[in-house]
């Protein structure tokens, strides 16, 4: 079971890789890592368990939060029809996104991080994403919204980037003034 001593924070090189593309199909050592990384999620998103075992609730985990560099992640949050939504993507990309731009109003954070990092972090409102399921399958996904924000958030973590690294230098709470950008809520 995952708890957040296995958890690598920031400063720790996993962090800062590209991680390893994923060998298709999965090794089952990579299975179990990955619906562990989803169970996380789960148990971190139900009070008592996370009460008991002091989780802190989380939306997404890539694989090299946990150490592993490996490109794979999993999420788990409620959509924009408002249904409890589930994924796990292996060697997943980018293929077309909006020209429109979304960001969190309070900011965002991370597993990884243990302090608060005050800033927008732009986000592209739509990606289309294509990547391959845990039985090996190619599937593509579309997100928006919040699903958007934590597919853009976990994919970076895949390229060693993190949140902060998004967010503007001189002014953090300045937005991006060529693309038609609002705030999620
Ligand atoms: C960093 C932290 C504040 C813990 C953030 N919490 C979060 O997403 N909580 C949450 C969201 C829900 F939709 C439902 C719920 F039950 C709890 C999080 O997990 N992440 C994930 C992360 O660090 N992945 O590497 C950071 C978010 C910032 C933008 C998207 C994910
Ligand atoms: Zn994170």
């Amino acid at each position: 079971m995952i708890t957040m001593k296995d958890i690598v924070k920031e400063g720790t090189d996993v962090l800062r890789i590209k991680t390893k593309e994923v060998d298709i199909p999965l090794l089952e050592e990579d299975k179990e890592a990955l619906l562990c990384m989803l169970q996380y999620l789960k148990n971190s998103q139900d009070p008592s368990i996370a009460r008991k075992y002091k989780l802190r609730p989380g939306s997404g985990l890539s694989a090299n939060q946990i150490g592993l560099d490996k490109r794979m992640f999993a999420s788990l949050f409620v959509n924009e029809r408002n249904e409890d939504t589930e994924y796990m993507m292996i060697n997943p990309r980018i293929v077309s996104h909006s020209v429109n731009m979304i960001y969190l109003p309070e900011g965002e954070g991370c597993l990884s991080v243990d302090r608060d990092v005050k800033g927008y972090v732009p986000r592209y409102e739509r990606i289309k994403v294509k990547a391959y399921d845990i039985n090996g399958k190619e599937v593509e996904y579309k997100l928006k919204g919040y699903g958007s924000i934590v597919t853009q958030h976990e994919i970076d973590h895949l390229n060693g980037i993190m949140f902060y690294d998004r967010i503007n230098k001189d002014n953090p709470f300045k937005l991006p003034e060529n693309v038609e950008i609002r705030s999620l809520y």
